[in-house]
């Protein structure tokens, strides 16, 4: 995307601040009609008022002549890009549902009412953290404009702590629907139906309103421009698909039942071989996730296809991120249902972006282009950092990258600070297979370069939305359902908990000591909360089960050990560390005391990919298989 795109692209701010504008209006008059919201009412008016002017303030600078000032580097673009698609979604929604004030007369709500019922605490706690958010990234976007190059500005969005930022108005925006769903839990309750937990999610009239809706829809083009499936939308709008810095969006449904299992389509359909892309197949299923589990239910999957309904076990896949949940699908898909040479395609740009964006990472966090400016990478840190080949439709990576890439990696000072990384886990994140596709970048831009299953089952890419996977085995059939795990995917899970018989926790049992990419968090204690919340939450059955797979474990090493032993959960340990059995059984038990009385049962399995793609696969049927209650 060119620099004048930006310029374009700002014009659209001053739309923008009048909706804002309008948006503030409303609000004071709701605040001083209901003087009980008081205090959120102003927070919301104050964080409105300043992401007005962060986005004044962008305009006036994109639209200034360049003078000597560096011009908005192509990172610089995208992220503005997300950032302003996030604002008109989020201002547009907060808009809209705002004006129902207006036009609810005939309905008979008071005031009071309808506050409750448009825009109660919860909704608006949404809305004051979705519109920090934006100020943050706005406010970001600003500090590097400030920058000399647009190198320099390219380098300080690629920090970790950039990333995040854009990552975290991308997810708002992803959720933002699930808002509505949310608003709907939560107006059920402010409308007198005892509590949430135990009351369905009611409609409103006004929701098939907000689906048809400007907001919704550009919410949804949005994302649909990410995922690549938009037809008529221009390819440069698309935003680059980024190791776990960007990711490719899936859009589920928005509506009470977007994630109701039992309406999850058991076929997708074919769209008749009509359509030349490969992969948009797959995207152009609303709740399918385009490339990460590339065999979502085919329609002319070989597996037994009757009676399923009455019999099929639904298996709940939850974990927290990068935890293996998707690679279990993959796994799973490995063995019921081998990728055929189509799907393998359409994983190469995944794959490569794991390459390059892992390079990327460690170039800035390890600072080796610029250590004296003596260890002679300058010129391949510079071609790393500045490459923007468009890499969908199957463009494999160009050979003069894999080459700077090649020779970064085996610099004799990167390997050092690599390893120094290992053995003392650095705070920085890096994606689990990062060696793995470091020392695979001259592989990966061979002209006949076709992903492998290990290439597949290792490449990352967050999962958004719910990914289903159905197959026969040992004469039963399941049905696995595969939800994000970051933060922003989570609340998905709780529709989901009525519906499964059994939830499959993937756990990351290498993690401690590792940077969690959601929060910056330590992985493992972040893992340990979520474990303890959802196993003891109230929408969980009494006799829920649950089968915990510890995923990772061809990657626990002595150090790995000692580090996850002396974390004071998993302390207590003194057997042998060598002993992995012994270590992971340890483990399970420290798991189950998390268990708040006996209310579920917890089985205990574990999972590698490292001796053959379909292992992984195998080891989890076989806990799934002992159980009792199968
Ligand atoms: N070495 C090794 N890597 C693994 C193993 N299992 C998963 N991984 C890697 O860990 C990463 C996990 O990716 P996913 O399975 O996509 O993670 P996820 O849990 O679906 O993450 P979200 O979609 O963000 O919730 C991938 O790079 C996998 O290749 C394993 O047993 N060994
Ligand atoms: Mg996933």
């Amino acid at each position: 995307m060119d620099p004048a795109s930006v310029i374009g692209l700002a014009g659209a701010v001053a739309g923008l601040a009048d909706v804002i504008a309008r948006t503030v209006l409303t609000l004071t008059d709701l605040r001083n009609a209901y003087n009980q919201s008081d205090f959120k009412l102003s927070a919301l008016i104050c964080q409105l008022a300043t992401l007005k002017a962060s986005l004044s303030h962008i305009a006036g600078m994109v639209n200034t002549p360049y003078g000597n000032a560096p011009s908005p580097s192509i990172q610089f673009c995208e992220d503005l890009r997300v950032s302003m698609y996030g604002c008109e979604a989020m201002v547009s929604a907060l808009d809209a549902r705002l004006a129902k004030f207006h036009q609810n007369k005939a309905n008979g709500l008071s005031i009071l009412g309808k506050i409750e019922v448009v825009l109660d605490d919860s909704t608006i706690d949404e809305y004051l953290s979705m519109l920090n958010n934006q100020t943050n990234a706005l406010q970001l976007l600003l500090t590097t404009l400030q920058c000399q190059t647009s190198l320099a500005i390219d380098r300080k969005l690629q920090e970790s702590s950039s990333r995040r930022i854009i990552d975290q108005v991308r997810d708002d925006t992803s959720s933002l629907v699930s808002l509505y769903d949310t608003a709907s839990l939560a107006s059920t309750k402010s409308t007198g139906a005892q509590d949430v937990s135990t009351t369905t999610p009611v409609s409103f009239s006004f929701d098939p309103e907000i689906f048809t809706s400007r907001v919704y829809q550009t919410a949804m083009r949005y994302q649909l421009r990410v995922s690549g499936n938009d037809d008529g939308v221009d390819e440069s709008d698309i935003a680059s698909s980024r190791l776990g810095i960007n990711r490719r969006f899936s859009f589920s449904v928005h509506s009470e039942k977007a994630f109701d299992l039992e309406d999850s389509p058991l076929v997708i359909p074919d769209q008749g071989g009509t359509n030349q892309n490969p992969t948009s197949k797959i995207a152009s299923h609303p709740r399918s996730t385009r490339g990460e589990t590339a065999k979502i239910i085919p329609s002319k999957t070989s597996l037994p296809r009757t009676e399923i309904s009455n019999v099929s076990k639904k298996i709940l896949l939850i974990g927290s991120s990068e935890s293996g949940k998707s690679t279990l699908i993959k796994s799973l898909s490995c063995a019921f249902d081998p990728f055929d040479e189509q799907t393998r395609q359409t994983y190469i740009e995944e794959i490569v972006e794991n390459c390059v964006e892992t390079m990327r990472l460690l170039v800035i966090e390890t600072d080796i282009d610029r250590v004296g400016g003596d260890s002679g990478l300058q010129k391949e840190c510079r071609l790393l950092m500045e490459d923007d080949n468009d890499r969908r439709d199957g463009l494999k990576m160009r050979k003069n990258l894999a080459g700077a890439i090649s020779s970064i990696w085996q610099n004799s000072e990167m390997q050092l600070r690599f390893e120094h990384r290992r053995q003392h886990q650095e705070m920085y994140y890096l994606p689990t297979s990062s060696e793995y596709f470091l020392d695979s970048a001259s592989r990966l831009a061979d002209p006949n370069y076709l992903p492998t299953d290990s290439d597949i089952l290792r490449s990352y890419c967050k999962t958004s939305g719910v990914c289903t996977f159905e197959f026969n085995s040992a004469g039963r059939s399941y049905n696995f359902y595969d939800v994000g795990g970051a933060r922003s995917q989570r609340r998905k899970w709780i529709e989901l908990f009525p519906k499964a018989d059994i939830f499959m926790w993937t756990f990351d049992i290498c993690c401690s000591g590792e940077v969690s990419q959601d929060h910056g968090g330590d992985s493992m204690e972040e893992q340990l909360e979520l474990w303890e919340f959802v196993v003891n939450h109230h929408r969980i059955d009494f006799d829920a089960t649950f089968v915990v797979i510890f995923t990772k474990i061809d990657k626990l090493t002595p150090a790995v050990i000692s580090r996850l032993l002396s974390m004071p959960f998993f302390r207590g340990y003194e057997k042998d560390r060598t002993d992995v059995d012994m270590v992971l059984d340890h483990a399970a038990k420290r798991l189950a005391t998390a268990v708040r009385g006996t209310r579920i049962n917890v089985s205990f399995g574990r999972a590698s990919i490292a001796t053959s793609p379909t292992k992984m696969a195998e080891e989890a049927m076989r806990t799934l298989e002992q159980l009792h209650s199968i």
